[in-house]
């Protein structure tokens, strides 16, 4: 199957104007900031929402050319798993994953038959008579998978499916998930806020702000050529806009960096925060950038501490918890921040 679309839509004043492709097998992640538009886009895909503009074909066949062609929700052949699963609530989970084979007409044995094959694959087979309030998250999400899949869909919609999960079920239901989506042979489209479901369980990255695209890519030509300050945050790197002069780049957001790779015109740089070293005094003697900066912020992650840093350019560092203890950070505080031309990519804007 292959999703050909120009989502083009209207809602109050906001304007979805979205190219999307989906091969076969493929799995297409839409990211972007709250408000983007990645809801209207699948409900659009679903037939929820019609187009206002554009087209949308699924192997050739229309199902939404406004203004001759409208193809309604029930006659597409889509799957679709959201964030609160929508079980029903006085169903089995096998009356559950049956709903939509019995729907589209199978017998009610071979609904059932269905049903439990696919409960088996997702590991439920034993859940097979339970409720969805017997269910944990974590089952009652694959239960909603296995629903979604045993209409066997040309397209799987997915919308923040592992957003209601808590962190250690969403691990392994994210490794889970990825498997099965190995395994369609249809295309899937999956809405997320997480950048790290959508590393794992993508193919291509599709970026959305104010309804348009601003990027598009695999996984890892996004996260190490980010193109917005949303995507350089998505993927926690520290990106300018400015213009090169050989290695030399004067910074839109002032001050300039020294770059490993010559260029010549508008260009981006990107670092990771943990590329950036922060000192008391001026460091001297290696061939670095440093530049003067402000403490505007500390946060403590996992295992390390991200420091918000205002100056000529203002810069997040990741540093260790023995730097924090020894320099005894804290807001207002002037410190020295270097980098290393090394740790720099240039690429053009
Ligand atoms: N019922 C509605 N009527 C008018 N405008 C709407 C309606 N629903 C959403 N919008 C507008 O459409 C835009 C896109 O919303 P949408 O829900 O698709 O974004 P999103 O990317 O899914 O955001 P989020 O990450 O917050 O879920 C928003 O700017 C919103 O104001």
């Amino acid at each position: 199957m292959t999703l050909d679309a120009h989502l083009r839509l209207t809602r109050g004043t906001f304007e979805l104007d979205l190219p999307l492709t989906v091969g076969r097998g493929e799995v297409v992640a839409l990211l972007g900031p709250n408000g983007a538009g990645k809801t209207t886009a699948l409900r659009a895909l679903a037939g929820l929402l019609p187009l206002t503009g554009g087209h949308l074909r699924l192997d050739g066949r229309s199902w939404d050319e406004p203004p001759g062609v409208f193809v309604p929700p029930e006659r597409r052949p889509i799957g679709v798993v959201f964030q609160d699963y929508l079980l029903f609530a006085h169903l089995s989970a096998l009356e559950n994953v049956a709903f939509g084979p019995r729907a589209r007409g199978a017998r009610k044995a071979d609904a059932r038959a269905t049903a439990l094959g696919w409960l088996d694959r997702v590991g439920l087979a034993e859940h097979a008579a339970a409720k969805p309030r017997a269910l944990s998250g974590g089952q009652a999400q694959r239960v909603a998978l296995a629903r979604a899949l045993a209409t066997d869909p040309g397209l799987l919609l997915l919308d923040e499916p592992l957003a209601a999960l808590d962190a250690a079920t969403r691990l392994h239901v994210r490794t889970e998930l990825g498997r099965h989506l190995d395994r369609f042979p249809g295309g899937a489209v999956l809405v997320t806020h997480d950048p790290l479901d959508a590393m794992v369980l993508a193919d291509r990255l599709v970026i959305l702000e104010r309804g348009r695209v601003v990027q598009e890519g695999t996984p890892t030509d996004v996260a190490r050529h980010p193109r917005t300050p949303y995507v350089a945050d998505l993927v926690g790197l520290n990106l300018y806009r400015g213009t090169a002069d050989g290695t030399v780049v004067d910074l839109a957001a002032g001050g300039r960096l020294t770059t490993a790779e010559p260029a010549s015109g508008p260009v981006l740089v990107a670092f990771a925060p943990a590329a950036v070293s922060l000192h008391p005094e001026r460091p001297t003697g290696s061939p670095r950038n440093t530049w003067r900066v402000t403490v505007a912020g500390v946060e403590q992650h996992a295992h390390t501490t991200r420091v918000r840093l205002d100056g000529s350019p203002p810069v997040l560092a990741d540093i260790t918890t023995a730097t924090v203890a020894e320099l005894r950070l804290r807001p207002g505080d002037h410190l020295w921040a270097a980098v290393k031309a090394t740790e720099t990519r240039t690429y053009s804007a």
